[in-house]
């Protein structure tokens, strides 16, 4: 099926390389970009990372807003916040959740954004979508997408090992979201688009090779990894939608955030939904599991205090999330004895 209307977001400028969060200043007035600006970031960052950046902004009009989480209420806040400052330009300093909050309300008052991850956890880096808890779904809406990125490996490499892995779980989801897509296309008439998926896939490939970089090298890995989660986010552009890199491997991951919130990151969910759906798509679970236990991420809902019933829970309702995005969970899902029997095989839960 072809889409009516296509419009390919994609950033104007890709910066990469390390320490450049020093140059921050050049690249915003090479842009073109006027203040005054609105930097979003959260507390930890703040204090590690955000400051430091504050300072090499010298003599521009800034303004710091502290973000705890991705909410609408948060979002209300930096909304009013960036109105009352005539606010020309949102620059997101931190994690998905800072990302997300910035790029929505760049979006909701028609600014431009400017993308600055502190972790390479998530491929909302790029994405002109965003996860906001409160807007009634728990899956993403369509938000601004960054005029540029500013992707010092420096600051991404001193993040957490469990946030560099959780990128890699991430970008994992690709693998099963690209056989939902092609179920989709096949089954439902959808539209497909071969290069986005491609690209997608690419993503997971390359993540899952850094693995090995990441023990030897840890900026080198770092950089391979977050060049994956950019062009994921890519594909997300381009496919209009964040179908290339949500399949049912998302659903899983929100299902297991509705009904008990806050307990892993989204890459750890998404990788545990990954070796789930991979395991019901017939494809190499076991691979994917290997895989990740070599990375250190948590193979076992165990590991990151999930019981066993909410993960069976999450997969019996994981259909019912975005019922419009057809999947290898049908239209009905999977009964609750279905749903034990394949979180026991793969060995997710005991
Ligand atoms: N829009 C999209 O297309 C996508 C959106 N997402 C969304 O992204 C979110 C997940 O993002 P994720 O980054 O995993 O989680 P968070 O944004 O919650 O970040 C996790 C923690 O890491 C901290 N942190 C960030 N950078 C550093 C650093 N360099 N050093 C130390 N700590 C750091 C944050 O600090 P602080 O407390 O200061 O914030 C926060 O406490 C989810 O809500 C998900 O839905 C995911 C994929 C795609
Ligand atoms: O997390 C995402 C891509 O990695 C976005 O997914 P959703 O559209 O399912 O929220
Ligand atoms: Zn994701």
């Amino acid at each position: 099926m072809e889409l009516k209307e296509h419009i390919i977001d994609l950033p104007k400028k890709v910066y990469i390389g390390y320490d450049i969060i020093d140059n921050i200043k050049e690249y915003i007035l090479s842009l073109n970009l006027s203040g005054p600006f609105l930097v979003v970031t959260g507390p930890l960052v703040r204090k590690i990372i955000t400051d430091k950046i504050i300072e090499n902004f010298k003599d521009e009009s800034v303004e710091v807003v502290e973000v705890k989480i991705a909410s609408i209420d948060e979002v209300n806040k930096v909304e009013e916040l960036a109105k009352s400052s005539k606010i020309n330009t949102i620059i997101g300093v931190g994690g998905g959740n800072i990302i997300d909050v910035a790029k929505y309300v760049a979006y909701r008052i028609g600014k431009e954004f400017v993308s600055l991850p502190t972790a390479p956890s998530h491929d909302g880096i790029t994405s002109p979508f965003a996860s906001i808890k409160g807007l009634g779904k728990p899956t993403s809406v369509k938000a601004k997408g960054p005029i540029a990125i500013i992707a010092d490996i420096n600051v991404l490499a001193s993040a957490p090992r469990r946030l560099i892995n959780a990128g890699i779980g991430d970008t994992i989801g690709k693998i099963t979201a690209v056989r939902d897509w092609q179920l989709a296309a096949k089954l439902r008439g959808e539209y497909y688009g071969d290069y986005t998926a491609s690209l997608a896939l690419m993503s997971a490939k390359h993540a899952l090779s850094c693995a090995k970089i990441l023990d030897k090298d840890i900026r080198a890995g770092v950089r391979v990894l977050t060049e994956a989660l950019i062009s994921s986010g890519v594909a997300m552009g381009m496919a209009g939608s964040t179908r290339p890199a949500s399949g049912s491997e998302h659903l899983f991951a929100h299902a297991i955030e509705i009904l008990y919130p806050d307990k892993a990151l989204h890459g750890e969910l998404v990788a545990l939904g990954t070796i789930l759906m991979a395991y019901i798509h017939g494809i190499n679970w076991k691979k994917i599991k290997k895989a990740m236990k070599k990375v250190g991420l948590p193979t076992k809902a165990k590991q990151l205090g999930i019981p066993d019933e909410i993960v069976i829970k999450a997969l019996t309702i994981a259909h019912t999330i975005r019922p419009e995005r057809y999947t290898i969970l049908g239209d009905r899902g999977l009964t609750w004895e279905a749903a034990e029997k394949i979180a026991k095989e793969t060995g997710v839960i005991e």
